[in-house]
């Protein structure tokens, strides 16, 4: 089989979210736990994120990177304790690359009033735009993906059997971070360089919204030894297992590694991801016999410390130093 013709799984989640026979609620949950068994991705409709949020969401971060590069830099995520705010081309090189990602990106969070916990709760920044061109619409957005995360969330663990009613023991106040990314043309790009180099997500369930028409995500299917390439299609979303649901499962569900290449000369390509996690000092709450204790603040260090400009602090917080 070509990679051609390899398919992520589409999936209705109408029928989860407003059921309307016997059995739908059913259906979903089988389909959600063997699209993310076998691939770890799939690819939903019927998600309940209307389709304005989307476009305003969309608009907001072109708004955004057409800013200058000054005004860009000033709101750094170096410079913020939270690691809330804008990442320059550049700045992401993983361990075996030859070189860095070409995408630049902004970072919000959950938006709790003051610094806590070294940095893991506190403020967003927000980039010097009107309210209504950019934190309203991408307030509005973050918020329904929240919710679609959290949706999700629950369709996974009663997919392995568990009651959703789980979600209180590791998600009350959980580490929810969106990343607004935005991809150079290839022409704009270096021989080599990808736009998101291969990686695995580090955390929870990814919602991931990729501007239509621009293609570009691919996923390595392991059983196939191929890069499998994902259509972006307007108002369908890739949804993905990090590495922690796949610990935390012991392996029932995957995590996948892709990788994003701009495959479009001229035009550049946008996407947001939204990464719902869980509470920072949360454990395997699918295993309580699990004896790996690390908890979601820990393998957030253990994965971004380096990039965090309080990162002994953070350490210290979530006990991954003496
Ligand atoms: O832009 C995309 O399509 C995917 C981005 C991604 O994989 C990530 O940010 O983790
Ligand atoms: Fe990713």
């Amino acid at each position: 089989m070509s990679t051609e013709e390899l398919k992520l799984p589409l999936i209705d989640l109408s029928g989860f979210i407003n059921p309307k026979a016997p059995g739908d609620r059913e259906r979903v949950i089988a389909e959600v736990r063997d699209a993310c068994a076998q691939y770890g991705f799939f690819q939903t409709k019927g998600h309940n994120i209307p389709l304005g949020l989307q476009k305003g969401l969309l608009q907001s971060i072109d708004t955004l990177f057409d800013l200058p590069q000054e005004e860009k830099r000033k709101i750094s995520f170096l410079q913020n304790v939270s690691r809330r705010g804008y990442e320059e081309s550049g700045m992401s090189l993983r361990d075996g690359d030859a070189l860095p990602d070409s995408k630049e990106a902004f970072y919000i969070g959950r938006e709790d009033p003051v610094i806590e916990h070294a940095g893991f709760y506190g403020p967003n920044v927000w980039p010097p735009l009107p309210e209504e061109e950019f934190r309203n619409p991408v307030w509005d957005y973050y918020q329904a993906t929240h919710k679609l995360g959290e949706i999700i969330w629950e369709i996974l663990l009663l997919g392995l059997g568990h009651p959703t009613s789980l979600m209180e023991t590791f998600a009350k106040k959980p580490m929810v971070m969106m990343k607004m990314i935005r991809y150079p043309p290839l022409a704009k790009t270096l021989p080599g360089q990808f736009g998101v180099g291969a990686h695995t997500d580090f955390g929870g369930v990814t919602v991931l919204l990729q501007e239509p028409g621009r293609h570009g995500l691919e996923v390595w299917l392991e059983e196939k030894q191929a890069w499998v390439p994902v259509q972006a299609i307007e108002d369908v979303y890739v949804i993905n297992c990090g590495d922690m649901i796949m610990k935390w499962s012991g392996g029932q569900y995957k995590s996948a590694k892709h990788r994003v290449i701009n495959k479009a000369d001229n035009e550049s390509r946008l996407s947001c991801a939204t990464f719902f996690h869980g509470d920072i000092f949360a454990t395997n709450p699918l295993n309580p016999d699990d004896p790996n204790k690390e908890t979601v603040g820990q393998l957030l260090i253990k994965r971004f410390g380096n990039q965090f400009s309080l990162a002994n602090e953070w350490k210290q917080v979530v006990g991954a130093v003496a």
